[in-house]
């Protein structure tokens, strides 16, 4: 078994009543696809319903935190409140410290993020230093070398959700 990924599930939880939201930044497009589909697959697998799963987007990773507590605003204003969010995004490192100030901030405030909505916020920010890493990060590449983060995330959000309903 791989030493590092997502430990052993302890058991398989039943999302079938879960409403998850999705929110994911437009940068490095192919990637984002790639997490959201893995992430989609894998809640599916574990019950939760198509119709359950709302997608939302912003442009840039940096948008996410304040994008999440909105979106999850809205949903509970709208009567349908969400029992999880995945914020997703890909951030890659440039010949500046842009990445460096973004990977940080918006870290520190998704986890600052839960104790705000007071529903599990799961952590879905790549913060690679090359395409290629971010590519096999997602299951992305030639050679399906790595495993998709995005299923990690799936299957967390559904654990935490059940686990940890309000
Ligand atoms: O999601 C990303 N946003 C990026 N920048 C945009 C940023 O998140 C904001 O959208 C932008 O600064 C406007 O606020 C990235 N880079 O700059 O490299 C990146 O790699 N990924």
């Amino acid at each position: 078994m791989a030493v590092k990924g997502l430990g052993q599930i302890d058991q398989q939880y039943d999302g079938s009543k879960l409403r998850v939201g999705i929110i994911h930044a437009r940068w490095n497009r192919v990637i984002i696809d790639a997490l959201v589909e893995g992430a989609i697959a894998r809640m599916s697998e574990l019950g939760v319903k198509e119709e359950n799963i709302v997608v939302e987007t912003v442009p840039g990773s940096f948008e996410l935190p304040f994008g999440s507590r909105k979106f999850v605003e809205q949903q509970a204003s709208k009567g349908t409140p969400l029992d999880v969010v995945i914020p997703i995004g890909v951030l890659i490192k440039g010949s500046t410290m842009h990445f460096e100030y973004i990977s940080e901030s918006t870290t520190n405030a998704l986890m600052a993020l839960q104790d705000k909505v007071n529903i599990p916020v799961i952590f879905g920010l790549l913060t690679c230093l090359t395409e290629e890493q971010a590519m096999a990060r997602a299951g992305v590449d030639e050679a399906k070398s790595m495993h998709n983060h995005g299923e990690d995330w799936g299957a967390a959000a559904v654990e935490m959700a059940v686990k940890f309903e309000n």
